[in-house]
């Protein structure tokens, strides 16, 4: 009996073991194809948000310049600098030393486009308007250059690589944290020694161009620092007495975000004679233009 029993025993506890097994086997693949599900939807959401994020949002917003502004400028900046732990300045200047090759402009200026049209929008006079502004630095050929914003220095290099041999250009920016990335990234195109870059405010910077800089007039001024300063800057220049018959003003963003106030300064005053270039926001489909406008004195 306890024999019995005990193999009876045996026998229904086979029975009760082997459903066991079976439904624990069945539990086991019943888990392993739901994560299989799970990893497939979370895959599959995964990809259509870097779809959006990297070809969608920005094939839709480019047309628009305040989409442009709000997704690249804000959202996606900040996303950046959160995730990374690092800025946009810093971002750049990573990718000009890991593909730029040292001591060759060329190679800075299209590394930069590159990653700013593939990787992040940034506010560079960029490769749709960097020719126009290419060709007005040529034709004037500056031996005294003023830039006003420097940024990351992207077109700082654009122009002091077109500068004749003794010419100089003098750029200024009041950010501490771009002035310090744009000295490497210059320094990177082998450009320092053409390129004198002042840390400050550009109304406190430009009433001393004469007496602590030692600059008689500039032959050419870039302007494309915050487009509130053009106006009073460029009034500024005139009364420091920083212009000459003849210096060319170039201005950048006319359009967007737009320059209402400069614009209708020096498109009716009768000391300049102004024109315009159309092109677009830089890395966008956005109407953008710069302003070229002669000083006659
Ligand atoms: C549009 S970014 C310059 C971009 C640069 N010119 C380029 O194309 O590569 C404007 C820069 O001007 C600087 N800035 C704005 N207002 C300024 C001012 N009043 N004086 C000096 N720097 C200024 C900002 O900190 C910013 O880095
Ligand atoms: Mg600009």
């Amino acid at each position: 009996m306890p024999l019995d029993g005990q193999g009876q025993d045996v026998g229904s506890e086979e029975e009760g073991g082997g459903k066991e097994h079976c439904h624990t086997a069945w539990t086991a693949a019943a888990s392993s194809s739901m994560w299989l599900y799970f990893l497939f939807v979370c895959g599959g959401v995964m990809a259509a948000l870097y779809a959006l994020w990297s070809w969608l949002i920005p094939a839709v917003v480019q047309y628009n310049p305040l989409l442009v502004v709000l997704w690249h400028d804000i959202i996606v900046q900040r996303v950046l600098n959160f995730l990374t732990g690092s800025t946009q300045p810093q971002r750049i200047l990573k990718a000009v030393q890991n593909n730029a090759t040292w001591g060759d402009a060329e190679s800075v200026i299209a590394t930069i486009d590159n990653y700013c049209r593939r990787k992040e929008w940034a506010m560079n006079v960029g490769d749709d308007k960097g020719p126009i502004l290419d060709s007005v630095v040529s034709e004037v050929s500056p031996k005294v250059a003023l830039e006003l914003g420097t940024y990351c220095g992207y077109s700082t290099i654009r122009i002091a690589r077109l500068l004749s041999p003794g010419s100089c250009l003098i750029t200024l920016e009041f950010n501490p944290d771009c002035a310090i990335i744009a000295r490497q990234i210059i320094a990177w195109a082998g450009l320092q020694d053409r390129v004198q870059l002042l840390e400050g405010p550009s109304k406190d910077l430009i009433p001393q161009m004469k007496e602590s800089f030692r600059v008689k007039s500039f032959d050419f001024v870039f302007l494309d620092h915050w487009k509130e300063y053009y106006l009073p800057d460029t009034k500024l220049l005139e009364e420091c007495g920083l212009l000459r018959k003849g210096t060319v003003l170039l201005a950048d963003n006319v359009i967007c975000p737009g320059t209402p106030k400069y614009l209708e300064y020096v498109r009716n005053s009768p000391r300049y004679e102004s024109c315009y270039f159309k092109s677009h926001l830089e890395y966008t489909k956005v109407e953008d233009g710069l302003e070229k406008s002669v000083f006659l004195g």
